[in-house]
């Protein structure tokens, strides 16, 4: 309906290319555009002047991406021009079409403390602060569409918006000492970055609820019982970084090819977000674009067998 609209617009409206850019955006996944009183280019304008810090990308031949959230002079927290460089970052990564994996990490030996409360602290009024919370709504619900299978490595750390940040990954690793505290009560606050909902779809209600109305400091052992923390990294004299570590726990499943984990992606999502009858259209789909494709067609030329 939306796009009906939009599209007949688009026939008679001269600014076809704004229009053009808005169409994308929705085609992209993007959750709010201007009839939510979203203004894109505006917020992100106003996002650049607060600066610090940097989202960096790495995208590696084994087909597996790092991010990593950097600015340790802060503990990783989130500044307006880091919250840019992570919509930059979700738009490179939408259109890497060799990737099948993301891990998600903070610099230094920490994950994130949230956003930045200098930055916070300028824009401390309703309006300013709903632009912030769509604006990182938007990038973190792309973050967690993206067709590669993406886990969040929590060293130190996962505070406020960090710990929202770990819910827009499908798994979660948390090294021993490592915490996630959703500790936006002590800071008369809820989640806004779309935390609360993926929370609950983690770990259930109940647990969401005492997460955050106690704002409990979450540990691995902790992390692991209630669903959040999907493996714990031991820290062992002499053995693998946790950052080797999370890309040995993730090839298992980024093992394949590429448009086959790809597909495990969509498929999953798809169960994941949609109704029954929308995620089983989007299921068949996705299996036509796989069924007598060459690694099918190779796996059956190879008579395997699943012992
Ligand atoms: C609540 C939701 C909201 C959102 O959704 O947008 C947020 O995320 S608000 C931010 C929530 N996070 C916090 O309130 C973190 C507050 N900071 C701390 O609790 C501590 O700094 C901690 C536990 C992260 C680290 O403690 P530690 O003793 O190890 O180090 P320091 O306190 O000395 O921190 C070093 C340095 O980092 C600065 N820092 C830490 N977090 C932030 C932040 N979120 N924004 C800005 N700056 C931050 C801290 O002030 C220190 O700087 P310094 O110049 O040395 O004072």
């Amino acid at each position: 309906m939306v796009l009906c609209l939009l599209n007949r617009q688009l026939m008679r409206s001269t600014s076809c290319c704004a229009l053009m850019v808005r169409l994308q955006r929705q085609s992209r996944g993007c959750i709010h555009s201007s009839i939510h009183g979203f203004h894109h280019d505006e917020i992100r304008e106003k996002l650049q002047a607060f600066p610090g810090g940097s989202v960096d990308l790495l995208k590696q031949d084994s087909g597996i991406a790092v991010l990593t959230v950097n600015n340790p002079a802060r503990m990783n927290a989130f500044s307006g021009s880091m919250m840019v460089d992570l919509e930059d970052r979700v738009s490179q990564l939408e259109s890497w079409t060799e990737g099948k994996g993301l891990i998600v990490q903070g610099a230094a030996g920490t994950f994130c403390s949230g956003s930045d409360l200098n930055a916070v602290r300028a824009i401390s009024n309703p309006e300013d602060g709903m632009k912030m919370c769509m604006f990182m709504q938007d990038a973190l619900t792309r973050l967690l569409r993206l067709p590669l299978i993406s886990v969040a490595l929590v060293e130190g750390r996962a505070l406020g918006g960090g710990a929202e940040l770990t819910t827009a990954c499908d798994f979660r690793l948390m090294t021993s000492g490592s915490v996630i505290q959703f500790v936006h009560k002590h800071m008369g606050l809820v989640p806004g970055w779309g935390g609360a909902a993926r929370l609950v779809r983690i770990v259930g209600s109940q647990n969401a609820l005492k997460l955050l109305g106690g704002a409990l400091k979450v540990d691995s052992e902790l992390g692991l019982d209630i669903g959040l923390a999907d493996g714990a990294l031991e820290a062992v004299q002499g053995a693998d970084s946790p950052r080797q570590q999370a890309e040995n726990w993730l090839s298992r499943y980024t093992e394949g090819s590429v448009p086959v984990i790809r597909a495990v992606k969509k498929v999953v999502l798809a169960g994941r977000e949609l109704p029954l009858s929308e995620a089983l259209k989007t299921e068949k789909e996705v299996f036509g674009t796989v069924w007598g494709a060459p690694a099918n067609l190779q796996a059956l030329a190879s008579k395997s067998k699943h012992k």
